[in-house]
């Protein structure tokens, strides 16, 4: 079954052309000039239910854009969109009662009451019949882990237990689909991680379908089987995340920093890698998995030199489209 489909779906904004200095400032108050900024155009793209898919894409692709108008808070320009059988910005309160979002830089949660507060407004939002909301919202707060603090402020809470206690939320309604955009940003690696587990365990259990957009590689890796990059507004790949796994995200960048008295040390050649820059004790290397490993790297230098710490990353995004688009013979600015 289809859980969202668009076709050519584009949207361009309408922005007020300023001219240099205090007279462009004057003149384009007393005779606005309008230009068009073309954000979104011609997305295609159709998800089945239940499937998770990653919607990614450098700064300023059209991401939140296109979200926007898949939950029906903008309006396109043009092209067509149903999300449940509803369209978006025309269907928008019917459509509210079937699908969750969370933005990870905004909160739905009021900042001076405690989450407890807010689950009880959402339910109330939904009109949730009252035992089940009760027995939903205990599933989740156990769940989530989320009772020690669900009578503090939220203003009083770490960002981890703000995300979880914002997933929780945007899943009291049993949304069909959920929308999330960017939901592990700025949270530390093991947050990150059992915020993932309780997102998979969700669309296991009850068949959520996920559209999600995030710069970090470990979320799509561990939560979606599609990925769909899109740049300059366009869809510039579609395909199965264990591709994307091995064509491009097959790369990781490898920092050392070296103690003390190893600075100054140049590394050997080592196979599968290239150093990409050196910055006072910091060695970052860029290390390719499909012909080497990272212990590979690792026992290549342990026992050579002394090491103070060791960082292991997924390159960002902008290399990840450059590749992309070396891939395909093209140029990605
Ligand atoms: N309300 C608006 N008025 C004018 N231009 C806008 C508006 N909203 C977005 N844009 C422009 O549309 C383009 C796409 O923006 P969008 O926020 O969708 O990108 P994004 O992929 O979500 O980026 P990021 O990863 O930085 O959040 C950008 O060039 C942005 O400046």
């Amino acid at each position: 079954m289809i859980a969202l489909q668009t076709r050519n779906l584009s949207k361009t904004f309408k922005v007020k052309r300023k001219g240099a200095g205090l007279s462009g400032s004057f003149r384009s108050l007393l005779k606005p000039e309008w230009e068009e900024k073309p954000a979104v155009h011609g997305i295609d793209l159709t998800v089945n239910t239940g499937e998770m898919v990653a919607f990614l894409g450098p700064n300023g692709a059209g991401k939140s854009t296109t979200i926007k108008m898949l939950t029906g808070i903008l309006h396109p320009s043009s092209g067509e969109a149903q999300v449940l059988g509803l369209t978006p910005w025309l269907e928008r309160t019917r459509l509210a009662y079937s699908i969750g979002a969370v933005f990870g830089q905004k909160s739905q949660l009021w900042y001076h009451l405690p989450p407890v507060d807010t689950f009880d407004l959402i339910s109330r939002i939904y009109e949730l019949n009252r035992s089940d909301y009760a027995a939903r919202s205990k599933d989740l707060i156990d769940r989530f882990e989320l009772g020690p603090y669900l009578h503090t402020p939220v203003r009083k809470l770490s960002l981890g237990e703000r995300m979880r206690c914002e997933i929780a939320a945007s899943f009291l309604h049993r949304p069909q689909m959920l929308f999330l955009d960017e939901p592990t940003i700025g949270l530390d690696v093991i947050v990150k991680q059992r915020i993932r587990e309780l997102i998979r365990e969700l669309n296991r259990d009850e068949g959520t379908t996920v559209f999600l957009t995030s710069h970090d590689a470990g979320d799509v890796e561990e939560l979606c089987s599609r990925a769909v990059v899109i740049h300059h507004g366009g869809i510039l790949l579609d395909a199965p995340v264990q591709r994307l796994k091995r064509e491009i995200l097959s790369r990781k960048t490898l920092t050392l920093t070296l103690s003390e008295s190893n600075a100054g040390y140049s590394l050997p050649p080592i196979a599968g890698t290239e150093l990409i820059e050196t910055e006072g004790r910091k060695l970052r290397l860029g290390v390719d998995l499909k012909s080497t490993g990272i212990e590979a790297v690792l026992s290549a230098v342990i026992g050579q030199i002394r090491l103070d710490d060791v960082t292991i990353e997924d390159p960002p995004m902008e290399e990840i489209i450059k590749h992309i688009y070396g891939l395909r013979g093209g140029n990605a600015t």
